[in-house]
């Protein structure tokens, strides 16, 4: 079976190999370089979100018998054509929402720190209530940080959370979006922010993009921030990527080059997920897991001596995951390598659950509730 695969997704060769693959039919490729004729005797093709997966990629590749993204988003895949060719298809869902949700936890620990405010004092309107919508709330909620859910979809569908409405959602001190792009149905999310809802922001506002950068018109955000608008701005996906409208990155607070999803864990979620799916499809016995390959991260353990607060929410966060590294990174990289090149030389990151936490006496439920692991007496010891 030859397995084709985006050089850019950890531990592939380490699931992949034995699986029906010789050593030479395990073959990566460059995400924005594959061409329809490598893959005209590939059984199974694996992609990330940069391979547009459609009938110009695939007309040749008759052998193909299934096709798998390590993302969350699908946007890049044409279904409705793999359906009609037959091709099994599996995405990964939730497999980066963790991740996505740390990032935006990260950036509003920062600017907090930056410009003096508490978080308890701020409502978040998550925009899309889905896996990293849900991952967020669960994180604000251990922070004892208000929200507003707006998903009329879930809503409609009968999920019993409390949802608002778009209008409430986007009156909220700060906005963060996580729907999926889509340009029909009953609600599309291209340029859910446009230049009428861009130009309702106040400059006491913060708006958060992690999910797609069309999700907001790119030149209608340029133009109100050139007009004076204060409105701070977290940009981590930009429209037209990877050649994007780099004229925003000044009037940002933090710019990244669309790595909201990029720890490890999140990364590699993505391929086990698909290891997982292929198993099914071809019948093979799932022997593999996520955690045989994961290295020990560089700090395991810490122990805290006082009680929850946000000044040690701040140094805790930014400990396992300072987002101002990545921007900064974006910002001196950009114009000399690229948007591409950042995404692939992209440094280690963990997730808050690669830290486990120890405690004489004080209460830092809230630390574990976001995430971090509790260091029980006996491993302290060790
Ligand atoms: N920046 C990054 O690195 C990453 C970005 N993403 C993006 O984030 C998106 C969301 O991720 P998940 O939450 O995991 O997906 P999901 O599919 O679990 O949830 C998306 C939610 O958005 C809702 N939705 C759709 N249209 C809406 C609208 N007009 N208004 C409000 N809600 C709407 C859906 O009902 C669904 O509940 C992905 O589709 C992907 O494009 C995902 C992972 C990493
Ligand atoms: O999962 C998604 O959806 C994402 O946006 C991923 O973080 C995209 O990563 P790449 O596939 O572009 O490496």
């Amino acid at each position: 079976m030859k397995i084709l695969f985006d050089e850019n997704m950890p531990f592939a060769r380490e699931f992949f190999e034995n699986f029906g693959a010789k050593e030479n039919e395990l073959v990566s490729f460059k995400g924005r370089e594959l061409t329809a004729e490598q893959l005209i005797d590939a059984d199974v093709l694996l992609v990330r979100s940069i391979t547009q997966v459609n009938e110009q990629l695939l007309n040749d590749a008759r052998k193909l018998k299934f096709v798998g993204t390590a993302t969350i988003g699908v946007d890049h895949i044409d279904r409705a054509y793999l359906a009609s060719r037959n091709i099994a298809f599996s995405s990964s869902p939730g497999c980066n929402a963790i991740s996505v949700a740390e990032y935006v936890v990260s950036a509003l620990v920062v600017l907090a720190e930056k410009y003096l405010f508490a978080l308890t004092d701020k409502t978040i309107g998550i925009i899309g209530a889905g896996n990293t919508g849900t991952r967020l709330s669960e994180k604000l909620e251990a922070l004892g940080v208000n929200y507003k859910l707006c998903d009329p979809l879930l809503n409609d569908a009968g999920d019993n959370r409390a949802f608002s409405t778009l209008e409430e959602a986007l009156a909220c001190d700060v906005i963060s979006l996580h729907v999926p792009l889509t340009r029909e149905g009953s609600n599309p999310t291209y340029h859910l922010l446009n230049d009428e809802r861009i130009t309702a922001l106040s400059d006491e506002q913060i708006v958060i993009n992690a999910c797609r950068g069309e999700v907001i018109d790119n030149k209608a955000l340029l133009s109100f921030k050139r007009q004076g608008a204060a409105t701070r701005l977290v940009l981590d996906v930009w429209e037209n990527e990877p050649n994007i409208l780099s004229e925003l990155i000044p009037f940002t607070e933090l710019s990244t080059a669309h790595i909201a999803g990029y720890s490890l864990e999140g990364k590699a979620r993505g391929t086990e997920m698909l290891y997982q799916a292929l198993a099914k499809v071809f019948d093979f016995k799932v022997e593999k897991s996520l955690s045989q390959f994961l290295p020990k991260p560089s700090i395991n353990r810490i122990k805290i001596n006082q009680d929850f607060d946000e000044i040690l929410l701040n140094q805790v966060v930014k400990m396992v995951y300072d987002v101002r590294r990545d921007d900064a990174i974006f910002r001196q990289q950009l114009s000399r390598f690229g948007f591409d090149h950042i995404r692939k030389t992209y440094p280690a990151r963990r997730e808050f659950s690669s830290v486990a936490i120890a405690s004489e006496n004080t209460e830092l439920n809230s630390l574990f509730q976001l995430g971090f692991e509790r260091l029980c007496k006996i491993e302290e010891e060790q």
